[in-house]
């Protein structure tokens, strides 16, 4: 395909500030005739369509089926809305001003839904397309996915929903389905798992789907603090009531009012602040130090240990009162070895975050790395996963993260049983289904395939198949 063709011409209607000023200025035309545009096209990391001016597709890069999740074949010769099934395209749709002003149009955020029913949040641009003589014969779309930006804002705003907490896992997904009802209860719930399962995760998503969500969601790591810190930290204090407190300060109860206030490592609190809290709990009164006065407040507490509290009730470390106020409503939360299928969907998700993060193009995780994790007793769960990919990601320059990229120290355990019932799109069960196969043959890859019946090459694509979209 000749530069000046059609795909030439998509690339002069195109807004591709990344590629440099030289791209556009003469140096894109004095391109080799070796080198097909179609390939660089391939090559960008933005979706690139086109439509002819009855809305057809008719060009349709390696990038926007990636981000679509609809295959180039599937997409050429279909109605753009049928592809897309954006929040705008029955309405204000960016190509059709674009082609009615004849102006380019760009940077509109919006989302679409794939094809396996994830919405996808996108930055759209789009020009119309024109022949030689200037005529307007089509439109050029070009989208950019945001969803690690977004993953990356809702990290450091904590904006956590129920979609942000990612499980393939039957034991996970009922504990999701039930958030909703949980959330609209109100009462308090108490959230067990081991440390980094993802406890404070399901607290925030429970408080954003909740009638509070508006108010206030305040965290409290009980096992952080002193006792008499952690106590002037939860009920606040008058000004003189210690030799520090130079002025009144809110305790955190206030500053959760009419939200939520999380007690994290629950466990790990104080048996004279117990009562304390428990009072609070009853009677919806605070007592900041140092006042005789009370103040009111309306506050759901949810709390977190990954203590077993039963055991320190019976012990009596842990009131048995504050124990059955707490514990209204219960979620156990599984560890990530008992949820093997989690470890590649969530890997992604990292990869996809410290991709934006770093600037870097890793497209996922070798076979043998993806093998060895599976084997990983991972006793810091989900955190202790986040923090393998972002120590990855130091050493790895791009590609597909290898075992010399991984922390030293890491040791395999008992491959775990992984789960019969997969869901998902087809892709997604048969990687479900590959992933299984490994772990169950203790990584070995051969054994694996011969027990899947496909060859080494079928088995590396099956694994990485959801890793290049
Ligand atoms: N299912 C999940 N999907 C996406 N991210 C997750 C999931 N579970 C945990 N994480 C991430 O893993 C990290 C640890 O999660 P979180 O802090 O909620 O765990 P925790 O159980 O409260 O840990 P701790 O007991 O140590 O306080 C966070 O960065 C969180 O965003």
């Amino acid at each position: 395909m000749s530069p000046n063709g059609f795909l030439g011409r998509i690339f002069s209607s195109l807004h591709l500030p990344h590629l440099g000023p030289n791209f556009m200025n003469g140096a894109f035309m004095s391109f080799p005739k070796d080198i097909s545009c179609e390939h660089i096209m391939d090559s960008l990391a933005d979706g690139v369509f086109t439509v002819d001016l009855d809305w057809n597709i008719t060009f349709f890069n390696r990038a926007a089926s990636a981000i679509t999740g609809v295959l180039k074949d599937e997409a050429l010769g279909r109605k753009c809305w049928e592809v897309f099934r954006s929040s705008i395209c029955d309405g204000a749709c960016v190509l059709r001003t674009s082609l009615e002003a004849g102006e380019n149009r760009g940077n509109r955020s919006l989302h679409f839904v794939r094809a396996d029913g994830t919405k996808v949040p996108i930055s759209i641009s789009a020009a119309p397309l024109r022949d030689r003589r200037g005529k307007i014969v089509g439109g050029v779309e070009t989208f950019r996915d945001l969803s690690a930006l977004r993953l990356i804002q809702k990290k450091l705003d904590g904006l956590y929903r129920i979609e942000d907490i990612l499980s393939k896992s039957p034991e996970f997904q009922r504990i999701l389905g039930i958030l909703p009802q949980i959330a609209a209860s109100g009462s308090a719930v108490l959230i067990l798992g081991e440390s980094g399962t993802g406890k404070e995760l399901v607290a925030r998503a429970i408080h954003n789907l909740s009638g509070r969500s508006t108010k206030p969601f305040v965290a409290v790591n009980c096992g952080a603090l002193p006792e008499n810190l952690l106590e002037s930290e939860l009920f606040g204090h008058k000004a003189g009531a210690f030799t520090d407190a130079k002025k009144d300060k809110p305790g955190r109860f206030q500053m959760a009012d009419g939200g939520t206030l999380f007690l994290d490592e629950i466990g790990d609190m104080p048996l004279a602040l117990q009562v304390k809290i428990l009072r609070v709990l009853q009677e919806k009164v605070v007592e900041p130090l140092g006042s005789v006065r009370g103040v009111a407040v309306n506050v759901r507490v949810i709390a977190a240990t990954n203590r077993n509290l039963e055991e320190m009730v019976s012990r009596q470390t842990f009131r048995s009162d504050l124990y059955y106020r707490l514990n209204v409503v219960r979620l156990v939360l599984p560890p990530l070895r008992r949820r093997p299928e989690d470890i590649l969907l969530l890997a992604q998700h990292f990869i996809k975050r410290q991709n934006v993060l770093s600037g870097k193009d890793i497209q996922g995780l070798a076979p043998e790395v993806l093998q060895f994790l599976m084997r990983h007793a991972f006793p810091g769960n989900v955190r202790e996963l986040e923090n393998i990919i972002e120590y990855a990601f130091i050493l790895c320059p791009g590609g597909f993260i290898m075992q010399e990229h991984l922390p030293e120290g890491l040791c395999p355990f008992e491959a775990p049983s992984p789960s019969p019932t997969f869901r998902g799109t087809m892709d997604e069960i048969k990687r479900q289904a590959a992933a299984a196969a490994l772990a169950r043959n203790n990584g070995r890859v051969m054994a694996a395939c011969r027990e899947l019946m496909v060859s080494k090459d079928t088995l590396r694509r099956l694994l990485n198949a959801s890793q290049a979209a």
